[in-house]
This record gives structure tokens, sequence and C-alpha cells, in this order.
């Protein structure tokens, strides 16, 4: 039997309207307009098109943004003084660097410039280490969307084995840990394992981040899985994840397309963070 698809697009859409009501609610009772800055340096095609998004999905829900496109020359301290800016801006409650950075800029640095209450993408030590140690702070919006989208559907994660193919600051760690947050027993995997398959056909859920077109093929699935393909990869002009996704549907429960899948859920967890930092500035001022 073929699997149940996990539609981010149209989960994204349900997602959005609910934020749109609670932000046109927080601007009518207290006045306060959710504010997103996004830095963009450099001129990544890639790149420009999520900050585009990232703009018109802020729009409709009617959060403000401010989109500041940044030459590709640009000096590390000159990006550092315009997050000063908008630390420091009352209207701003989230700010974000659109990664990557080009290499004269320390992605580390930047990140940490960012104060961290308005670090909506979840990067900033200060949340990295709230995420790992159990109290309130910004979550990543990948994982924090691939949570969403296991928990709207229904599917269990107590006590489920989670496999997680990759291990970047982005995705692997923090979905590894907000799996284990809703006790999963959870594997992380990455390009060193030795033998992957005997890994991933124990996953009763599993999630591939890694950027590497068809690395998981069908007989590496259990059967009835819930397969979550993170991977944006182009492939002769095609978007494709790291999931062959046409075996692997015959034999997993649930399985995320790439387009359509994980991507439009990342975008939808900016504006809720982005949300619900208005709300909690509002409460402190
Ligand atoms: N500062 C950040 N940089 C980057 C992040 C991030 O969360 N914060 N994540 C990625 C890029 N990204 C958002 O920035 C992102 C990637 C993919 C999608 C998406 O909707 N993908 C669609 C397909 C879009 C297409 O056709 O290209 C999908 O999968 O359906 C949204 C946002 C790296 N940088
Ligand atoms: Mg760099």
């Amino acid at each position: 039997m073929s699997a149940q698809i996990l539609d981010g697009k149209q989960l994204a859409a349900a997602l959005r309207e609910e934020i749109r009501r609670d932000v046109e609610e927080l601007r009518a009772k207290r006045g306060i307009v959710p504010g997103l800055a996004v830095l963009l340096v450099g001129d990544d095609p890639a790149s420009q098109s999520y900050v585009r998004g990232k703009q018109k999905a802020s729009t409709e829900v009617g959060i403000h943004s401010v989109v500041e496109r940044l030459p590709a020359d640009l000096s590390e301290q000159t990006l550092l003084e315009r997050i000063d800016h908008y630390n420091e801006d009352p209207s701003i409650h989230g700010i974000l660097v659109q990664l990557p950075l080009p290499p004269q800029i320390a992605e580390d640095r930047v990140i940490t410039r960012i104060s961290p209450g308005k670090d909506v993408d979840g990067f900033h030590p200060w949340n990295v280490g709230r995420l790992y140690s159990g109290g309130e702070g910004f979550v990543p919006c990948t994982p924090a969307g691939i949570l969403e989208m296991i928990r709207r559907n229904r599917i269990e994660i107590a006590g489920a084995h989670a496999v997680v193919v990759g291990r970047s600051g982005i995705v692997g760690k923090p979905v590894a840990q907000l799996l284990l947050r809703e006790n999963a027993t959870v594997t992380i995997c990455h390009s060193k394992t030795k033998d992957l398959g005997f890994y991933t056909k124990q996953a009763d859920i599993l999630v591939a981040a890694v950027g590497r077109p068809g690395l998981i093929t069908a007989d590496m699935i259990k059967p009835g899985a819930v397969v979550i393909d993170v991977g944006i990869n182009r492939v002769d002009g095609r978007l494709v994840g790291d999931v062959d996704f046409e075996a692997v549907k015959e034999r997993a429960g649930w399985i995320t397309p790439v387009p359509g899948g994980v991507g439009p859920m990342t975008i939808t967890m900016l504006l809720y963070n982005t949300l619900w930092s208005a709300k909690r500035m509002g409460n402190v001022q």
C-alpha cells in the first residue's frame, strides 16, 4: 500500500491562517504589530528566493517585515553594526541573517551578535542551550516545523525509535533533541556512519537531512515507517530530496514530498516565532 502524504503545503496554509488571526488580535487588543528584520548578504539565487518567500508570507499574516539586501563583499563589522541597529529597534521582534554567508564573514560571530530575545531562527548559543536544557526559547524553524507536522497528524512520538540522518546545527542536532524531548529513542547518523541501512531499517520515524539526492532507498526503510525528507537538491533543474520518493512511498506509512513537505513549514514556523516574540516582548514592556 502507498504511504500517506504529509502535506506541508496544506498544513502550512492552515497554520498561517491561525497566525494571521493571532497577529490581528495582538494588534487590536494591545496595539502591537510583530516586526521581522531579514538581512541578506550577497546574491545567491536560492537565498534570494527564500527571503522573498519570508517577506511575502510575513506580509500575508500582517507581520511588518524589513528586508535589508547587502552586497556580497560586505565586511563582517558592517553586518554586526546592522544587527546592533535592529537589536535596538523596539518595532522589531525578530532578526535573522539568511545563511549561508560569504566566506569573509564568520557565521558564529554574526549569530552570537543577534539579541537572544530576537533570535527567531533559534541559532544563538543561548537558544541552543535552552533547547538542550529544556527551558523556554526559540526553536529553529525547520525542526519545529517537522515536529508540528508529526503532531498535527497525530503520529505517536513517545517510545518510537527515531533515526536522524545528518548532524547540522540547523536541522539534524535540534530535531534529534526535539524528538528526545517528546520521549522518542533517538539515534543520530551522519556521513561517517558505517552501514547506514542497519540503523535506518530500525526507524519508526526517519528524518533525512543530509543533502544527498537518493541517499535513502526503499530497502533502507522499515515497512510502515514515517519518513521525513529535509533534503533540498537540484538535479537536472528539478527539486528532489534525500529520499527516493517513488520507491520509498510504496513501503513507508507516511512520507513528506519534496517540494511541498518540510520546506513550507520552515517559513511558517518563522512567522510563529516572530509572533511569539512580539507577544513575549509586549508582556515585559
Ligand atoms: N537564516 C536561515 N538560513 C537558512 C535557513 C533558515 O531556517 N534560516 N534554512 C534554509 C533555507 N530556507 C529558509 O531560510 C528555506 C528552505 C526551503 C524552503 C521551501 O519552502 N522549500 C520549498 C521549495 C522551494 C523551491 O522551489 O526552491 C519546498 O521544499 O517545498 C523554505 C525556506 C537555509 N538557510
Ligand atoms: Mg562563512
